[in-house]
């Protein structure tokens, strides 16, 4: 599965501790991020993760490229609801794109939680079915 980790700042150590909790879970997949997000999950995992920019120079666009090409699998991004963010447009174009794609999102860590239980029981593996549809109509 394609997992894209996605915070603000004021829930930076939030996504850190959340990734440090469930990193053998994370592992067997391949991970996106964010430029400062990634980087901060880094120094205090293992885990491998691809990098784009950071949010408010574009990372959230980047991510949401992955998403209109329904390629991303579950997103999970951290926000502050109460601090105004330069690039708001830029999120609400990715949390948008999300529902365009029924992409599973978690906004916060109570939803995180739900949602990682989830990938591990399996519940997600219907974006498997809809990887394969897709190669079939592009006739791969
Ligand atoms: O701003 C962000 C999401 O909107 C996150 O970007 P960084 O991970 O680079 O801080």
């Amino acid at each position: 599965m394609k997992i894209a980790f996605i915070a603000h700042d004021k829930k930076k150590e939030e996504i850190v501790n959340f990734a440090v909790a469930y990193e053998p879970v994370f592992d067997g997949h391949e991970l996106y991020s964010t430029g400062t997000t990634g980087k901060r999950i880094m120094e205090k995992t293992n885990l491998k993760i691809t990098r784009f920019n950071s949010g408010p120079l574009g990372g959230d666009q980047e991510i949401g490229a992955m998403i209109a090409k329904n390629e991303m699998d579950l997103v999970f991004f951290f926000r502050d609801p109460l601090t105004a963010q330069p690039h708001e447009p830029d999120i609400t174009a990715l949390l948008r794109l999300c529902d365009v794609y029924s992409i599973p999102l978690a906004t916060n860590m109570g939803t995180a939680e739900l949602l990682v239980q989830g990938l591990m029981r399996g519940d997600l593996n219907w974006r498997m079915i809809v990887h394969e549809k897709e190669k079939k109509n592009k006739g791969e």
